[in-house]
């Protein structure tokens, strides 16, 4: 995406903060970075450096101490559904529902369609990350990743600006989890979402993101921001995008008195 066309989300100077009984913690500090529409936009970082409260604050759930968030423009004051969040957790469908009904729900209790509109929409989700032949079951009866799936399915369906995706796949089994990378990747060459995407993982934001940004450890601040091709590839330099990353997140912290490698 050319840097000259307007960013879809804007993120500027961010300081984000908890407030506790005893003090302040400071999640993210004057973070800034633009998001382009299609970018496969990956937030990647140690444990605590602030990724998870980024998102949340996207999301609208949590207001920047400092600096702005803009979406399409407009600041964000609270959450909305031009912002879908897909989360870790296995448990985030309502489990009286079925797989088509958790997918429905999400598009008419938001007022985004209803009745048949609404059930073909789903279907048309729910098809996309081939979940078909259990459009009718539980969610009880599908295992972890499939019920990843379906919360894809359901955060695609609203079709949002921006799907935000906090460690979708960090709770499962390294082949499945490797399994919902490329599935992720096919659908983006499907429609071309934009996706805001948090791991902890190197190797897997190398192979999701279009552009990658490293976060310091806690307080988070902006690292570097990196282009990815998908692949980890070498740069002109003959240095691995992986090795290069973890270079710029510890070993250049650590020898400037940051953290160690564990
Ligand atoms: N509700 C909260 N109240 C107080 N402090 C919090 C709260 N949530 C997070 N923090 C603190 O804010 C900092 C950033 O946390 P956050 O969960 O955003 O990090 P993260 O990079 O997503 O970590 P992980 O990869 O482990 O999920 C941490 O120091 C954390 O302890």
């Amino acid at each position: 995406m050319p840097q000259t066309a307007t960013p879809l989300l804007s993120v500027q100077g961010v300081t984000l903060r908890y407030r506790t009984k005893d003090h302040l913690v400071t999640a993210t500090y004057r973070v800034s970075f633009d998001v382009y529409r299609s970018d496969r936009f990956v937030i990647v970082g140690p444990s605590g450096c602030g990724k998870s409260t980024l998102l949340k604050a996207v999301g609208g759930y949590l207001r920047a101490v400092e600096g702005q968030i803009k979406l399409n423009n407009q600041e964000i004051v609270k959450p909305g559904p031009d912002r879908v969040m897909v989360f870790q957790e296995f448990d985030q469908l309502l489990p009286w529902k079925t797989v088509k009904e958790n997918v429905v729900f999400a598009l008419t209790a938001s007022g985004r369609l209803k009745g048949k509109a609404a059930e073909e929409k789903a279907l048309h989700y729910i098809d996309k990350v081939n979940l078909s032949a259990f459009a009718n079951s539980y969610p009880h009866i599908l295992s972890g990743g499939m019920k990843q799936r379906v919360a894809i399915a359901r955060g695609m369906a609203m079709e949002p600006d921006i799907l935000l995706m906090d460690e979708p796949f960090a709770a499962l089994d390294a082949l499945t989890r490797a399994k919902m990378q490329d599935e992720l990747l096919q659908l983006w060459d499907d429609t071309r979402f934009t996706v805001l995407f948090v791991t902890h993982s190197i190797s897997e934001a190398v192979k999701i993101g279009s552009r990658i940004l490293l976060l310091s450890p806690h307080p988070g601040r902006v690292r570097a921001e990196l282009h990815s091709e998908g692949a980890d590839t070498k740069a002109p330099d003959g240095r691995r995008l992986e090795e290069r990353i973890e270079e710029l997140l510890f070993k250049e912290a650590a020898t400037q008195g940051g953290i160690s490698h564990d």
